[in-house]
């Protein structure tokens, strides 16, 4: 997983670059870093969940890193000088115009890498469930984002200066860096599954046909937590925070440089403390959420730090122009990243029947993917509509987006409060520490 993110935001501190580079406007980056959850969102994060509960962790985990190092030889290809001139180039460049040729043929690959790394999330929260079953689990699951989120740092440091380290600077440097680290991640992920196999030998083969009988996935299931009011709680907040961490994420480095008036690389600096503090807290928050418990009351602050965050990007940061005020936003934003991803993830199990649990996590996915694939398009557009004329990447206004990414904010609260409301009628344990066994406990098959 620390590859796999590092991957998604490699282009993230470049899109100055590729639009000098390869002619791609803030509308064609949209499209591309929508392009990672398309093929998710049209039905493959299904079919991942029945895969997965088909195949097991090792088929699964395999399968998806071999997706995501497919997805990204393409992506590498289609921004290296090699595919430039191409008659594949020049085909794609013959229809919507609005796209480049190269833009295309990364989202394609990109499309493909998003499907092996939502594949691997699913994956890897069910091999988490599986080795760490009646353990720490909020907190292993609190390590696995926090690694995640160090490749997020990792990356907005090194990617503009890899991109620098050659003349002229070049988006081809980095993105061939982290493919070879996904082929890597591909031989750790295999020798996991000799771990693994180990594992089952020793848990013995009845506990691990009970486990795997436990989880199946069932087309009925899908429709009991379809029907669930709670279901779709969780997955409208889920979506409507998702949306306005990860597209901003894409967004966040020009829209300092624009805000700021500094250079790429200045602008990756200061943004990639925001994953740092996220890495620093949500294994910390795991730990006390196993203990003490407050998820609901963690995912509402969570909220409002965003909204005032993305509140102070859209107002106060362009009028002051304040480093101080820059880095105290971003710390505070990652403060709220830690918050909800720390709560949400492990509140899913104290609602959700054991045998739903795995649909249930695909399924949530699924609709986060929705707003994941069309949030970046949809904030490209209103880039692009609210800077009319506008052709220096270095010039955008980003009032407007921020102003975007802060709605979905207030609108997550609203849900983040329902959500508190309803536990407090009904019970669902939400506020409970996970390290309790005797809470009452509601779940979906209960809730009617
Ligand atoms: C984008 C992805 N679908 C996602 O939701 N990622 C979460 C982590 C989910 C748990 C994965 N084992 C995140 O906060 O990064």
């Amino acid at each position: 997983m620390l590859f796999a993110y590092m991957f998604v935001d490699v282009m993230s501190p470049l899109q100055s670059l590729i639009q000098k580079q390869r002619g791609w406007s803030p509308d064609a980056f949209g499209y591309y870093a929508g392009a990672e959850y398309i093929l998710n969102v049209f039905g493959f994060l299904i079919l991942a969940g029945i895969i997965l509960d088909k195949m097991g962790v090792r088929f699964t985990g395999t399968l998806s890193a071999s997706l995501m190092v497919a997805g990204a030889l393409i992506k590498l290809y289609a921004i290296s000088e090699l595919f430039q001139g191409t008659a594949l180039e020049l085909w794609l460049n013959s229809w919507w115009t609005e796209m480049p040729g190269s833009a295309k043929l990364a989202a394609l690959g990109f499309m493909i890498f998003g499907c092996g790394c939502e594949m691997a999330g699913i994956t890897v929260s069910k091999a988490l469930a599986k080795w760490f079953e009646g353990k720490e689990m909020a907190l292993a699951m609190g390590l696995e984002m926090a690694i995640a989120r160090i490749g997020v740092f990792f990356i907005f440091t090194i990617s503009p200066r890899l991109a620098d380290s050659v003349v002229p600077a070049s988006v081809v440097v980095p993105v061939a860096f982290c493919s070879a680290l996904l082929c890597i991640g591909l031989l750790a992920y295999i020798v996991f599954t000799f771990m693994d196999a180990k594992l089952d030998r020793e848990m013995g083969a009845n506990k691990v046909a009970e486990a795997e009988s436990d989880e199946e996935f069932k087309l009925s299931d899908v429709g009991s937590i379809f029907k669930s009011k709670l279901f779709w709680i969780i997955a409208m907040l889920c979506v409507l925070y998702y949306s306005a961490i990860f597209p901003f994420q894409r967004y966040a480095a020009n829209m300092l440089q624009c805000n700021l008036g500094i250079s790429e690389t200045q602008a990756s600096d200061i943004f990639r403390w925001f994953p740092v503090g996220a890495a620093a807290l949500t294994p910390l928050l795991g730990y006390y959420l196993d203990r003490k418990g407050k998820g609901a009351s963690m995912l509402i602050l969570g909220a409002i730090l965003m909204i005032v965050c993305h509140l102070t990007f859209a107002f106060v940061v362009p009028a002051t122009k304040s480093e101080l005020i820059t880095y105290s936003a971003i710390v505070v934003l990652g403060i709220s990243f830690s918050l909800v991803p720390a709560a949400l993830w492990p509140s899913v199990p104290k609602i959700m029947d054991k045998r739903f649990l795995g649909s249930a996590y695909s399924l949530i996915f699924w609709v986060q993917n929705i707003g994941l694939a069309f949030v970046p398009i949809l904030i490209g557009k209103v880039i692009t509509w609210s800077n009319p004329g506008v052709t220096d990447p270095m010039q955008y206004d980003y009032t407007l987006p921020m102003c975007c990414f802060a709605s979905l904010g207030v609108l997550a609260l609203i849900f983040g409060i329902i959500l508190k409301a309803m536990n407090t009628v009904h019970h669902y344990g939400l506020e409970d520490p996970n390290i309790k066994e005797d809470f009452e406990d509601v779940r979906i098959d209960g809730e009617a």
